[in-house]
């Protein structure tokens, strides 16, 4: 078969953003990047890898956190780019067929036409492709109204590394035959196969959306919202996202285009500096929270929001708030929490992430307790905490200055075993990839890692695909 043009790029400089993460954190040093244009030459490729031993890394729009998608060392780089076609829609069902090297944005304004919406929003939808999204399993902010894509991916079709083609595209919602291996692709990290393309259940868009930002005083009146929200707006809530003070700072400080709409009225004595020690900057309040609400009617939305909003507002859990009355106020407020990741970024000379998920006792507390015990070493560095509450979903974000290995050894592996020690997950919803692989351990019991390494050795036997990503080599696992 002979290569299209542009399939096959070997120029240093066209390779160089390949071989990077957007973070510019984890870089490889790969040769080649092949852009197949079908699943055929998906196939070919693979079988040629397989049959010589080369490794090769998949590659979608590369926005992961975790260095899944670029190179280790110099694996052939197979980029989704080349296959972005939008195959199908079924106007009943909401099923929407693609390729997997469509952007999520395209892919969502696509079925927004049609009057549907992808159950899956993230602050990268402009460059992140569905293969990817579907690969990584990723979350983001419609989770808590959708549920994980595993639900919502009907089916997948999938190179495996050998070559073979897995004929998994059906839009079935129900199909109990056999076992469910299209969720070996979902969340598999491109480990086990190359996804190339996705039939994905859209649900319908709704007529209204109102999105609010609030501010309460205590994580605990955070805690109290959420569970007011979940039972007050109950089915029209589609996003509870929090942040807290010193997030919205460093996206304020660092980002000249976003505001923060409830930053004139702080009179509470919080929000200003990085805790120096003080009670309010331990516990770091005030805290942020966004909450869009989605339903099917406007009158009835705004009705159960306002009553939700006054309940409370009247029992204090809230203490300031507003309610975006124009789509370019709820897409500011949306702004100020996509912003976050870059803003952080813009914080220090180097970032330490932590994507956990933690029971509601020790979510915050694990912010606060790190942003002690950085202190106690004397550390130069801001930390802060957001996230999908909804979803139980924490981001603590480090921005380091100074002696960024000082910090690195206060955090690690106390980070780990502290969420190990409150039976979270290490990886709620960013992934393993190289970042996080030898922490496996610290959420996932031996024998469950044994059976990991047993499906890798059967569909991967010669370790081509994604090498040491997700699953570390054996033996190089932290134990918890
Ligand atoms: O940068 C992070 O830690 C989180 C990125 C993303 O998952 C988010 O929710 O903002
Ligand atoms: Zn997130």
């Amino acid at each position: 078969m002979l290569p299209t043009p542009g399939s096959v790029v070997t120029d240093a400089d066209a390779l160089a953003p390949h071989n990077v993460d957007w973070m510019g954190r984890f870089t490889g040093a790969s040769s080649v990047l092949l852009k197949p244009r079908s699943t055929a030459q998906v196939a070919a490729v693979l079988r040629h890898c397989h049959a010589h031993g080369i490794p090769l890394v998949p590659q979608g729009g590369n926005t992961g956190l975790v260095g899944g998608s670029v190179p280790v060392a110099d694996e052939v780089i197979l980029s989704l780019s080349g296959m972005a076609a939008i195959e199908s829609f079924d106007a009943t069902s909401g099923v929407v067929t693609a390729q997997a090297g469509v952007v999520l944005e395209a892919l969502d304004a696509y079925v927004g036409e049609r009057g549907h919406r992808v159950p899956l929003d993230l602050g990268a939808k402009g460059s992140c492709q569905i293969g990817g999204n579907v690969a990584t399993n990723a979350g983001g902010s419609r989770y808590v109204r959708y549920g994980s894509l595993r639900a919502s991916v009907l089916g997948v079709e999938a190179v495996l590394p050998t070559g073979e083609v897995l004929e998994g595209l059906t839009a079935l919602r129900k199909d109990n035959t056999g076992y469910d291996l299209k969720q070996l692709m979902i969340g598999g990290e491109g480990t086990l196969g190359v996804i190339t393309r996705v039939a994905l259940a859209c649900p319908p868009l709704a007529a209204a959306v109102h999105v609010t930002l609030l501010k309460v005083g205590t994580f605990a009146d955070a805690v109290a919202l959420l569970a007011a929200a979940k039972g007050q707006l109950a089915e029209i809530l589609s996003a509870f996202e929090f942040m807290d003070a010193d997030a919205v700072r460093l996206a304020v400080t660092h980002l000249s285009h976003v505001r923060d709409p409830l930053g004139a009225s702080d009179g509470d004595g919080g929000g200003g500096g990085d805790g120096g020690g003080d009670a309010a900057g331990a516990s770091g309040g005030p805290f942020y929270v966004l909450i869009e609400t989605a339903g099917s009617s406007e009158a009835h939305d705004r009705e159960k929001l306002d009553a939700f909003l006054e309940a409370s507002m009247a029992s204090e859990l809230v203490t300031d708030g507003v309610v975006a009355e124009s789509a370019g106020q709820a897409a500011a407020f949306w702004e100020l929490r996509e912003s976050l990741p870059e803003a952080v970024g813009k914080a220090g000379a180097k970032t330490f992430k932590y994507d956990v998920s933690l029971p509601m006792d020790a979510f915050y507390a694990l912010v606060a307790e790190a942003r002690a015990r950085l202190a106690a070493a004397g550390a130069d560095a801001d930390v802060v905490g957001w996230g999908h509450m909804g979803d139980g979903n924490l981001h603590l974000n480090v921005a380091a200055r100074g002696d960024v290995a000082a910090v690195a050894a206060a955090l690690e592996p106390w980070v780990y075993e502290r969420v190990a020690a409150s039976r979270g997950s290490v990886s709620a919803e960013h992934g393993l990839g190289v970042m996080k692989a030898g922490a496996i351990g610290y959420s996932k019991d031996p024998v469950s890692v044994g059976v990991m390494r047993a499906i890798k050795g059967l569909l991967d036997p010669k370790g081509i695909l994604n090498p040491l990503k997700m699953l570390p080599p054996v033996g190089a696992e932290k134990a918890a």
